[in-house]
């Protein structure tokens, strides 16, 4: 029997072990970042994932930064179902959770430099925030805000990555 496609759904707490499992040779590689079960539990209303056959073969996260600000986290597909379509479909699922909730503008870090720019995302060079929010952000203890802020601190971390931007 064929598999149907993909189900894009928002995550589940018995989902967090499939995630980890897309996550793991991934951050083996240093193309996402390894976390710990206990942070995808506390995050883990920002997940969506897509299941198939019961299988966790995608997930992405939207994490919020600002009033107007989110940041795409997390976003992979399982090796058998890279070009089909599904990092795709998560990532406008991700934009259209994001227009609900009022974010105008969607960060990401990413080595996958086409695949965001197809999505509408561009390149961005120094700061996207005013002083006054950066001064704010700065307060944060969340290492994906200190990456958006481009701090030399996380620079080792984010060697080789792009950092870009999608208007809403
Ligand atoms: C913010 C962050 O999380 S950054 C990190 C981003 N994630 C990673 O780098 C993790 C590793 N990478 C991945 O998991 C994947 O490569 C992703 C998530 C980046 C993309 O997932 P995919 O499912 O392969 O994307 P998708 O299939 O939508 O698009 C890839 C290509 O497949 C092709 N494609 C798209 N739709 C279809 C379709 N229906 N049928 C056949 N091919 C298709 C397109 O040619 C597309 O090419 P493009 O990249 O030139 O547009």
């Amino acid at each position: 029997m064929t598999a149907g496609p993909p189900v894009i759904r928002r995550a589940r707490t018995s989902d967090v072990r499939g995630i980890r499992a897309l996550v793991a040779p991934l951050a083996e590689r240093r193309v996402l970042v390894s976390k710990e079960s206990v942070t995808y539990f506390e995050s883990l209303q920002e997940f969506r994932v897509a299941e198939q056959d019961g299988r966790v073969v995608g997930c992405g996260a939207l994490h919020v930064m600002w009033e107007d600000l989110a940041e795409v986290r997390t976003l992979a597909v399982a090796p058998d179902q890279l070009g089909t379509g599904l990092g795709g479909r998560l990532l406008e699922t991700l934009v259209e959770d994001a227009r609900e909730i009022g974010v105008e503008r969607l960060f990401c870090l990413t080595f996958e430099t086409d695949f965001f720019l197809r999505h509408g995302f561009e390149v961005i060079e120094g700061q996207a925030v005013p002083m006054d929010v950066y001064a704010e952000l700065l307060r944060s203890y969340d290492e994906g805000v200190a990456e958006f802020l481009d701090l030399e601190r996380v620079k080792p971390n984010t060697l080789g990555n792009t950092r870009m931007l999608r208007t809403l």
